[in-house]
């Protein structure tokens, strides 16, 4: 008895992705096929770098060829994976599939210390990532990656000198921490501040990447604006503590992100600092700020929750020596790999779903 690979195709339109909501084959996941008499190659790309559902999905394939073509097909299944991209043809950051900016209402409440763990997760996870601090008043990347001494190189292309970014624990990365002495007291005018984020954004060598995280300061700033002014944003990322000030403050950097004129899909909201938890009694959690306050923003808002990072204080003391938690072993770092995971199937899904973000034209 002989198959073809037509057989094979229409059997896994049966499948659907559990996230993406539609067949493998019309999400271009099925690469491929191969028939070798009762021998069944194919390959499935997988949207995101360590997706959670591959197991599930594999299982899936199996089942439908099994009960729709031939029981007694052997199946050589490769899972592979390619981030997806909605992204517009424009040059700037022609390279970057994704470009998800990282907000918080309220300054202190770990926005940092989570986009670097983030960048590094999705780094160690397979995924190109870049990392633009934007907090330009007060830049902590530097010190989070303990590189605050390097000095990014130029490197002229096509005629234009541009930034070679600093690289890190797999992560490019740029700060202007990286560009101005570390104890210097530079007041940044709002002016300024926008321009060295455009410069990050237009003048440095990011090359290809799968996401480009952008640190942005606490609040609503100039910043946000240069930053959607300048580039389609596919993504926002808030993060907040379960504090009831923090939490009514996240809410409005959601509603900005949301507004009209602005746009910007919240991918979803972070609880950091959601219970202290002693390194040595891991199973005991003391709400110190508050229950939920995250979780409950993200119900009330129509938002994904991502997840929680516990306080914990190697988390403190990583960021200060400038290893990043989520490059040891343990419970906080699994959580930071969660969120990672969460974060990356939350872009494939606006990608899946959602129009791309329009750059938000400058109107006076
Ligand atoms: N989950 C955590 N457990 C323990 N300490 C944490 C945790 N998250 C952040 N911190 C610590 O809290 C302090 C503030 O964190 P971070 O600088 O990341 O906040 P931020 O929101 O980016 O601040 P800013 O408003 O200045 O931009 C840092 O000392 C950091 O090490």
């Amino acid at each position: 008895m002989s198959f073809t690979t037509e057989q094979i195709i229409n059997a896994l339109r049966t499948v659907n992705d559990p996230d993406l909501k539609k067949d493998l084959v019309t999400l271009n996941m099925i690469r491929d096929v191969r028939i070798e008499g009762m021998r069944v190659h194919f390959t499935v790309v997988l949207t995101t770098p360590a997706c959670p559902l591959k197991e599930v999905i594999r299982q899936m394939c199996v089942e439908a060829i099994h009960k729709l073509v031939d029981k007694d097909l052997q199946l050589f299944i490769n899972m592979t994976s390619e981030v997806t991209s909605v992204r517009d043809t424009s040059p700037l950051l022609a390279g970057v599939k994704n470009i998800i900016a990282v907000g918080s209402g309220k300054g202190g409440v770990g926005k940092s210390t989570v986009t670097s763990n983030l960048a590094v997760a999705l780094a160690k996870q397979g995924a190109r990532v870049g990392l633009i601090d934007a907090d330009i008043s007060g830049p902590s990347v530097p010190t989070m990656f303990n590189c605050e001494h390097e000095q990014p190189a130029m490197i002229a292309k096509d005629g234009k000198n541009l930034i070679v970014p600093i690289e890190q624990y797999g992560v490019k990365l740029i700060s202007i921490g990286f560009l101005t002495p570390a104890d210097s007291a530079v007041v940044w005018r709002g002016p300024m501040a926008s321009s060295a984020l455009r410069q990050f954004i237009g003048d440095t060598d990011w090359g290809d990447l799968d996401y480009l995280l952008i640190d942005l300061p606490p609040g609503t700033s100039d910043i946000h604006l240069t930053l959607v002014q300048t580039i389609p944003v596919t993504g926002a990322v808030i993060v907040t503590t379960p504090q009831k000030v923090a939490v009514a403050d996240a809410k409005k950097a959601v509603s900005m992100f949301k507004q009209a004129q602005i746009n910007v899909p919240i991918l979803g909201i972070v609880e950091n600092m959601a219970y202290f938890t002693p390194e040595e009694l891991p199973d005991n959690k003391y709400y110190i700020f508050g229950q939920d306050g995250g979780k409950k923003l993200a119900a009330d808002n129509g938002v994904e929750f991502l997840g929680e990072i516990p306080l914990v204080q190697s988390v403190r003391e990583s960021g200060d020596s400038g290893l990043p938690v989520v490059m040891k072993e343990g419970k906080t770092s699994e959580a930071f790999h969660e969120l990672a995971q969460a974060v990356a199937r939350q872009v494939a899904i606006r990608n899946a779903q959602q129009e791309k973000t329009k750059k938000v034209e400058i109107t006076t």
